[in-house]
């Protein structure tokens, strides 16, 4: 990441926007950190009808592959350029690093090295989802096209033009610097999905760097895609991961001590890689480049939400913000509020997904936002191990932990500001719409963040009260996030166990405690009890539905950290073994238990527990 570049100066664009203060997520429903311009007070349900629920049910059931019969050849995929075809074009095909007005992309192709590249990995759900023939992966030329040194029949390669806020503030044009788009697909099920190769070379969005991509990030990238794909969780995706043979120079702490490392390319897979700053970019152009905006706009509703496009405007809906002077909004008049709302309450639904599981992204940057509501970009990510609401993977953010766990859910609503501020300036949305929208994250990410909590606890009903005082109790133990909430499950609901038997199944997490936080425990273990035996679940059924949200196995960066150490030297078979352990979660998966332990005590350095941005 290359997050210390010298801001452009502001323009008219740019709003300020408040600050962001520390660790939200308890004082979230009533904080809100927007432009001064947007009021506050509107509640409503969803103008396009559908839930973002069920299309995030939609875009998991477009992954599944049960049903696939087609096996394809990588000569056989049927490829389509729409975004090329649909979308304005730089004119240069050069790598030359420059800003690029008036375009979505530049065509460019991979320029990178390769000696001897090896395939390290690759998923199977992906090439299913492609409808790929395994066999494919044992072509002797596979590496060849996958780390992008000989081209892929049919494809037409790109890289987009992008911009982006960067730890709040406008970092002007960013771009594709290191991706490199090869083309969309369009699968047996008619949907559309685009390859892009991480790691491939310049582009004109390289500015100063290199365009390629190291093996221990690339680990990083390929296992936790698919890692959050089987945890549930909207993300882009990773077909395969190969190394170039080819070393790539790293200055890994910033601390002027460079070093080669072996270079490598992620074929990563999405419906859309457009971002926030995809819009922004052009908005922040003025005058000329607005209509880019509301071109992209209607580029994206028609091919990734499709639904708005048919919204039925004779279903008028309308709501009022109820702020002075205020006119009532027809939603359904304008197709683009419900893309912004359906934008925002994906953004939301995300980052309560994310709370839940304990990953903290760690550059949410705007650039880093995707409008498809996909987690996207795996830097310095990390799975929270024991629970402290301040933790942040990325040592470039220690001095202000921006973007630490409990800032997520307003650091997304800062985000979504900005993407709405867009379409604002672009005259695609009035003020009131985009109030609307915002409105909208918070109350569908108050909504997900509770009734993920509440099946988290396997709790009858949302109590504040309850889980405020366990995350408060889990914060001053150093309570591991991810193994406490699994043996949860094991508490039977009987308010006859005796005091000193309360603990007995939190007993492997509650470690090193002395008898006055037992006490706390056991108050609140008791209190838990008493909310669940009100619920007349089986203590059996329950358990079964804790542990559909609890996973047991999450990528917990030391576990990535051996597979990189391993990889490094050649062997590449940990990273195949943690993807297995990963594809199945919430499965108890006998004799992997060594997964689930908590990080050895070598794993607490930067470098395993933190990481920086190169990558
Ligand atoms: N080695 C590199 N060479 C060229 N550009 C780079 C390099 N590393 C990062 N960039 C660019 O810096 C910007 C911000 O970096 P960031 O780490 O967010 O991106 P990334 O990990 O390369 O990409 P993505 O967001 O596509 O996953 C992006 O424009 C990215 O393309």
């Amino acid at each position: 990441m290359l997050s210390h570049l010298t801001p452009s100066p502001s323009t008219a664009f740019h709003r300020r926007l408040r600050p962001i203060p520390p660790h939200p997520t308890s004082k979230f429903s009533k904080f809100h950190p927007k432009t001064p311009s947007f009021p506050t007070n509107v509640s409503m349900e969803s103008p396009t009808g559908l839930s973002v629920d069920s299309i995030t049910d939609e875009l998991k059931k477009q992954s599944l592959s049960e049903d696939k019969v087609v096996k394809l050849k990588l000569e056989d995929l049927n490829w389509d350029h729409s975004f090329v075809r649909e979308l304005p074009g730089d004119p240069l095909t050069d790598v030359i690093p420059r800003q690029v007005f008036h375009a979505c992309y530049s065509k460019v192709s991979s320029s990178v090295q390769v000696k001897n590249p090896q395939l390290v990995a690759w998923s199977e759900s992906v090439a299913q989802i492609l409808d790929l023939d395994s066999k494919e992966f044992e072509r002797p030329d596979f590496t060849l096209i996958f780390s992008g040194a000989s081209a892929l029949a049919g494809g037409l390669s790109y890289a987009q033009c992008y911009g982006g806020h960067q730890f709040g503030r406008w970092a002007g044009q960013l771009g594709d610097g290191r991706a490199i788009t090869v083309g969309e697909v369009v699968n047996s099920k008619s949907q559309r999905w685009e390859l892009q190769l991480k790691g491939a070379g310049k582009t004109p969005y390289s500015r100063f760097a290199d365009g390629l991509a190291v093996l221990r990030s690339s680990i990083r990238e390929f296992l936790c895609s698919e890692a959050m794909y089987s945890l549930g969780i909207p993300t882009t995706r990773a077909l395969s991961l190969v190394t170039t043979g080819e070393y790539v120079r790293r200055d890994m702490f910033y601390d002027g001590n460079p070093k080669d490392e072996p270079g490598a390319v992620v074929c990563r897979v999405a419906q859309s890689f457009l971002r926030f700053g995809s819009f922004q970019i052009h908005a922040s152009r003025g005058e000329e480049d607005l209509e880019i905006v509301k071109t992209l706009a209607d580029y994206t509703i028609k091919h990734h939400f499709p639904h708005i496009e048919s919204i039925n405007k004779s279903e008028s809906l309308s709501f009022s913000t109820g702020q002075e002077n205020d006119s009532a909004v027809d939603l359904t008049s304008n197709i683009y509020t419900a893309w912004a709302v359906e934008v925002a309450e994906r953004t939301a639904s995300l980052i309560a997904s994310w709370q839940g599981v304990g990953f903290t992204h760690g550059v949410m940057n705007t650039d880093n936002m995707s409008v498809l509501g996909l987690t996207i970009d795996y830097g310095p990510f990390g799975f929270l191990d024991a629970f402290d609401p301040s933790f942040t993977p990325n040592t470039t953010d220690l001095p202000g932990r921006r973007y630490c766990f409990s800032n997520q859910p307003d650091v997304g609503l800062w985000n979504i500001a900005q993407f709405i501020s867009t379409l604002s300036f672009a005259d695609l949305i009035n003020e009131n719409e985009a109030d609307y929208a915002l409105e909208r994250y918070a109350t569908k990410f108050m909504d997900d963040y509770q009734a993920v909590m509440t099946k988290k606890l396997g709790l009858p009903k949302y109590s504040k009260e309850l889980i405020s005082k366990l995350l408060n109790n889990m914060a001053v133990d150093k309570v591991d996030y991810t193994n406490f909430f699994r043996l949860l499950s094991n508490v039977k609901a009987d308010l006859t166990t005796p005091d000193e038997e309360l603990l007995v199944p939190l007993k492997p997490v509650l470690l090193d405690i002395g008898q006055e936080r037992k006490e706390a425990w056991t108050s609140w273990v008791k209190t838990y009890i008493e909310e669940l035996s009100g619920s007349g679940v089986p203590d059996e059924d329950r358990k079964v539905l804790m542990n559909s949200v609890n996973p047991k196995y999450i990528l917990r960066n030391y576990l990535c950290q051996s597979a990189i150490d391993m990889a490094e030297q050649g062997d590449f078979e940990e990273v195949r073994r943690l993807l297995k352990v990963i594809e199945r979660p919430y499965d108890e998966q006998p004799g992997m238990e060594i997964y689930a332990h908590l990080p050895p005590a070598w794993a607490n350095r930067p470098g395993v527990s933190m990481l920086s941005c190169s990558s």
